[in-house]
């Protein structure tokens, strides 16, 4: 089998279409997933390899390192994207809430990346690595303070490991802002929200396809962030 691409939480919207991309590409693709969807099944029947994964305890992520492992000895790449967008607000046990976002978006990532280091560096070209991050990362959240924190840390293991495994393994955050809405965002929502850019648009799944196929296209792009946010920064 050529070397996969694994991405995590990919039955749905970002993950999904970079799925599909990759697939389109004639790339194997072995994705993870939470909650059995329709989607699965279509990856599936598209070639993919689908596992099942909640990386919220350290047995479930135990458990996907030795699938991960035993499908391929080589990986071209891995994309972290599996996350949960916890608020405070939602939560009343806020030890649990924060353990939980670190192990999703902080330990899965990193015990995965440690497992996989010799996979990512024999394979026979320049192999990736994409942290899925947040706008926030940088900029703290009062309404999703463990989920952003755990983002930035996210972002910081990008640092590390872009040192660590160069020069084989190029290591990049892309860090997005609102590039979709929510099943049940209100329209009142969508109008304030749209007003945090400068671009004011929602562009949906495909601009963080573009961004990761540029990280792979490129040669010369490491420890970097590509921030998807519509010059959010500015306003
Ligand atoms: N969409 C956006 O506008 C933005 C996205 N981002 C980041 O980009 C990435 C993709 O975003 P988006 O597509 O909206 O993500 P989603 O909210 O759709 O989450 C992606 C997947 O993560 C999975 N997931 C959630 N909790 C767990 C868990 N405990 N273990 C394993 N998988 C889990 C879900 O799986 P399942 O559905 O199978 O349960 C879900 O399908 C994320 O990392 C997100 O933080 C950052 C800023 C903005
Ligand atoms: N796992 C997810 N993380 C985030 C999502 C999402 O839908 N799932 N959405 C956002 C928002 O778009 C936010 O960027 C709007 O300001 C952030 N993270």
């Amino acid at each position: 089998m050529k070397s996969p691409v694994l991405i995590t939480g990919a039955s749905q919207r970002l993950g999904l279409a970079m799925a599909e991309s990759l697939l389109e590409q004639g790339q194997h693709v072995v994705v993870t997933y939470r909650t059995p969807r329709p989607s699965i099944t279509m990856l599936k029947d598209k070639g993919a390899t689908v596992l099942q994964a909640d990386f919220s305890t350290e047995a479930a992520i135990d458990r996907a390192i030795d699938e991960i492992k035993a499908i391929s000895k080589t990986y071209r790449a891995v994309i972290h994207n599996a996350s949960d967008w916890a608020q405070e607000k939602d939560s009343s046990d806020k030890q649990s809430l924060i353990e939980r976002m670190m192990m999703i978006h902080a330990i899965a990532p990193y015990r995965i990346n440690l497992a996989l280091e010799d996979a990512l560096r024999e394979y026979e070209g320049q192999a990736d690595i994409i942290h899925m991050t947040d706008y926030i990362q940088e900029t703290g959240s009062e309404k999703h303070m463990a989920y952003a924190a755990s983002k930035a840390a996210l972002h910081n293991l990008t640092l590390s490991f872009a040192k660590k495994l160069s020069p084989q393994v190029k290591v990049n955050s892309i860090a997005p802002a609102l590039l979709m809405f929510n099943e049940n965002d209100d329209e009142a929502y969508k109008q304030k929200a749209l007003k945090k850019s400068l671009l004011e648009i929602v562009p949906g799944a495909q601009e963080a396809v573009k961004a990761m196929n540029y990280l792979f296209d490129s040669e010369y792009v490491t420890g970097q962030t590509l921030h998807l946010n519509g010059g959010r920064h500015l306003k």
